[in-house]
């Protein structure tokens, strides 16, 4: 562990939309007293703060010009997990399927990536940290001590935010749910700029007959092991 890292470890969980990595993130950092990075909330956040300003997704200077103006925190009060923008609470409004959209679009601009990759580095570089995203392991912190890739199958994924759509009270059918995970994942796979892939040394973890407390034993064990050797 690299002298920097003053409270601990870093653990990154890359991995496609709809696969369990924020749920197993917020469970796993309250198991190791470890600060949650939910970097896909960084992103929706630039993403909602864009749509206000009416900049569209490809004015590489504006975006870069907001993204130096935004400051992005993270609450945690009991079970509650807040994204504050700037100091205004955007937890409810970065949630949005519209925001989901524009930010698979927003997230594949360069200047956005270089703005929230310091970010994510200045919040997690001492360690005692878990990060969840797409390029964790792969481009924020090649480094990190853990790194996990958390998929399952395309239909398995789909059919999680399907049921988490509809206890939302949205209506929408399985099918349409799968097909636009399937496209998010396309979409974040092909981009020039930090594509999703799994790192080398990360651990495969796939999710699709396993239950979330079933894979949180597994990656609770595997950082244990790794901050014990
Ligand atoms: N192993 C699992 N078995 C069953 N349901 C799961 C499992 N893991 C997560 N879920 C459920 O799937 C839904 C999506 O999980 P979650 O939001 O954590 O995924 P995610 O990878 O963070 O997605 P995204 O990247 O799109 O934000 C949630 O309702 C969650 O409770
Ligand atoms: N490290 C990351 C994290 C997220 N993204 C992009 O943001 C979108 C939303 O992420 P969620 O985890 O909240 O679904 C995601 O689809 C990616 O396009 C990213 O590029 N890098």
């Amino acid at each position: 562990m690299s002298a920097q890292r003053t409270n601990g470890v870093i653990v990154a969980i890359d991995g496609p939309s709809g696969a369990g990595k924020s749920s197993i993130t917020k469970l796993l950092a309250k198991r190791l007293g470890y600060l949650h990075i939910d970097t896909g909330a960084m992103f929706r956040a630039v993403a909602l703060m864009s749509q206000r300003a009416g900049i569209a997704c490809d004015d590489d200077a504006r975006l870069a010009e907001l993204c130096r103006g935004i400051e992005i925190e993270f609450e945690r009060e009991g079970e509650a997990y807040r994204v504050l923008v700037n100091g205004e609470d955007v937890s409810r409004e970065i949630r949005t399927e519209e925001v989901g959209l524009l930010t698979s679009c927003i997230s594949a601009r360069k200047p956005v990536r270089e703005a929230l990759l310091q970010m994510q580095r200045k919040m997690g570089v001492k360690g005692g940290v878990i990060l969840e995203g797409r390029d964790i392991g792969t481009v924020v912190f090649p480094d990190a001590e853990v790194k996990f890739f958390l998929t399952a199958s395309a239909e398995e994924r789909g059919r999680r935010r399907y049921l988490e759509l509809v206890a939302r009270g949205e209506a929408v059918s399985l099918e349409e749910t799968i097909e636009k995970v399937v496209c998010r994942d396309r979409q974040d796979e092909s981009r020039e700029h930090a594509p999703l892939k799994r790192a080398e040394d990360a651990v495969p973890v796939d999710s699709t007959a396993m239950t979330i407390d079933e894979v949180l034993a597994f990656m609770e064990k595997t950082v244990k092991e790794r901050v014990a050797a």
